[in-house]
């Protein structure tokens, strides 16, 4: 906790990084909790299917009946037929209606929970932490808002009223069945128990299995991915040979899970199917049928009931199976998404404060992605405004990290990063991020024009304010060489603007913002020369008056920074002036010296 008297009581126990998919949190019971708000209109549509599926079978038994009066008293009156065939016929009619309502009734709760649950976790997802999403990535927010829901609509309005039907199809046919012949009825369940527990032998390892096949899928996207991403390196470079064979090894080992999987359930899979086909229950009422008929123990009529009932529940147990296993990844579903709903949001302010001007003080700082090793271990520094503060230091070392904890991507494990005398935490994180200008170089374009592209900085920008900023930013020309000018549409990797126009496009965002704090994370790739000084005189021009902090990886750049702070290991290894730090010949001269080797 923190340490210093302005503080707001936040849970610093919090660990940033993404739980184990498979982690425990709400494995058991998710599906229920998240339905819980359609749980009537989920009764109302199994007792409606269970009900339209007692009807179904009934035109079966009126069948069986009329043949049972037909065999047994060829040449009497047949007024009772005409009844069984009103019965029959008000059967199919009451299945169809209730079949429709039970479906009416379930996609109508369907749309409302998944409709709810959308709106929940997208309000969730903007109450998260940034951090969050650059750890679990776009592909999680993706899963929950496409697959999970999915899988959960396949539940509510698919599974549910199928195994309500095949249960409710079992016990009516079973039932009349028992009324004909007790003998009969148990060598028809004996079939379809064979069927279960080969279906149960088969299923055993499944869960072991999915898990490889579900590990290699995501081996198999990520490689993809790799390869699709980094396709310019990888030509460049001639790895793609490297990658290449990661991608081949992921669908081998995808291949190998999927033929173990297959060779260990080939006979118990095949039985099951056998054994639940109307092919085996036909043949076993047929062979036992006709032996009690050739002993007398049971009328043809009887046989007759058994060879239309019996062998149509097959029909329905099938559908089951196959929704039993959506069940299975709903609830996989439901217990992802509820894992999502349980990522703690970013805590609002109780008791929230104005920053005093645009000062930044990071003091006795400390953070941890996963509560046990510390990126960043106690540093203290003040950037003053109008002032350039550089955060240097190797690969590692804690730069992103510390400049992160500012816009609450993180918040910090100890200490506290204040704006005008103020803790962050205490500032409403939208006035917050609308106080600086983040300048990444993962940079961000949106699938929309250039001048949008822009406004984004200040929505409510007129056109010659987007001209100005772009102007401001170096971009102007480039922008007025596009084919439709700032109508371009630039896609989401900046169409065929180079990546030192983008970063301009970027900087003119961000000078039109106007926000007094910046915060730019310097390209790590080399800009050709002229891209470079382009960028630079933009920055200068962003940076003018307002408190500027670079994480730098090109030392030169930032040489003349108004104070660098030199970070090892996430500590505060050294902090001064270029030609201070030069003079203490510690680790910035090191730096310093490697980098003018390389150069010269
Ligand atoms: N998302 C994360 N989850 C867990 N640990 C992380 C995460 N991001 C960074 N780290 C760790 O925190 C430490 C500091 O990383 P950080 O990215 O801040 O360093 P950096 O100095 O910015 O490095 P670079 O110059 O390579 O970008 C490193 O040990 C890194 O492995």
């Amino acid at each position: 906790m923190s340490t210093t008297p302005d503080a707001p009581a936040v849970d610093t126990s919090r660990s940033y990084q993404e739980a184990d998919p498979s982690a425990g949190l709400a494995k058991s019971g998710a599906l229920a909790r998240l339905l819980a708000p359609i749980r009537t209109h989920l009764v109302i549509c199994a007792v409606l299917s269970s009900l339209s599926a007692a009807a179904g079978i009934v035109p079966y038994i009126a069948v069986a009946e009329i043949a049972r009066i037909m065999l047994e008293d060829p040449t009497g009156a047949h007024s009772a037929i005409w009844t069984w065939v009103g019965i029959g016929a008000a059967g199919a009619s009451v299945w169809l209606v209730l079949l429709v309502q039970s479906s009416r009734v379930g996609h109508y709760a369907d749309a409302a929970i998944l409709h709810d649950l959308r709106v929940r976790i997208v309000r969730h997802l903007g109450a998260l932490p940034l951090g969050w999403f650059r750890l679990a990535g776009s592909g999680r927010v993706k899963r929950a808002m496409t697959g999970d829901l999915e899988e959960m609509h396949e539940v509510i309005a698919h599974a549910l009223g199928q195994l309500t039907g095949a249960v409710t199809v079992m016990a009516v046919g079973t039932g009349y069945l028992f009324f004909v012949d007790v003998r009969m009825t148990l060598i028809a369940l004996g079939v379809l128990g064979l069927m279960a527990v080969c279906y149960r032998v088969s299923m055993r390892s499944m869960t072991t299995h999915m898990n490889r096949l579900t590990a290699a899928d995501a081996r198999i996207s990520a490689a993809s991915v790799e390869y699709a991403d980094g396709i310019q390196v990888v030509k460049t470079f001639g790895t793609g040979g490297r990658v290449l064979r990661r991608f081949d090894d992921a669908v081998d080992e995808h291949t190998q899970a999927f033929a173990a999987w297959v060779a260990e359930v080939r006979y118990s899979s095949a039985a099951a199917r056998l054994f639940g086909s109307e092919m085996a229950v036909l043949t076993a009422m047929t062979a036992a049928g006709l032996t009690f008929v050739d002993h007398g123990s049971l009328g043809v009529a009887d046989l007759v009931a058994f060879l239309v009932v019996a062998v149509g529940m097959p029909n329905s147990i099938l559908p089951a199976v196959t929704a039993s296993q959506g069940v299975r990844k709903g609830r996989m579903g439901a217990a992802n998404i509820e894992r999502l709903l349980a990522r703690p949001p970013l805590p609002e302010p109780e008791l929230p404060r104005a920053p005093s001007g645009h000062g930044v003080e990071f003091d006795r700082v400390s953070f941890s992605y996963d509560g046990v090793t510390t990126a960043v271990d106690k540093i203290s520094a003040v950037c003053a405004p109008g002032q350039v503060t550089a955060i240097v230091g190797p690969s590692g070392a804690g730069k992103s990290t510390l400049a992160s904890l500012l816009p609450r991507f993180y918040d910090v494990s100890d200490g506290a990063v204040r704006i005008g005398g103020v803790d962050v935490r205490s500032i409403p994180s939208a006035e917050l991020l609308a106080s600086m200008s983040l300048v990444f170089q993962d940079v961000a374009l949106l699938r929309d024009s250039v001048a949008e592209n822009i406004r984004i900085g200040r929505p409510g920008a007129t056109d010659e304010e987007v001209r100005r900023a772009a102007a401001a930013a170096h971009i102007y020309e480039v922008i007025e060489q596009l084919p439709d000018g700032y109508d371009t549409l630039l896609d989401a990797g900046g169409g065929s603007l180079s990546g030192g126009e983008r970063q301009r496009l970027t900087i003119a965002r961000a000078i039109l913002s106007g926000a007094p704090i910046v915060v730019l994370d310097e390209a790590t790739a080399a800009l050709d020369a002229d891209s470079e000084s382009a960028v630079q005189d933009a920055l200068a021009t962003l940076a003018t008056g307002k408190t500027v902090i670079v994480i730098a990886h090109r030392l030169h750049t930032i040489a003349g920074a108004d104070q660098i702070l030199v970070l090892d290991n996430g500590r505060l290894a050294e902090r001064g002036r270029h030609d201070e730090l030069l003079a203490r010949d510690g680790l910035y001269a090191r730096m310093w010296a490697a980098q003018e080797g390389v150069l010269a």
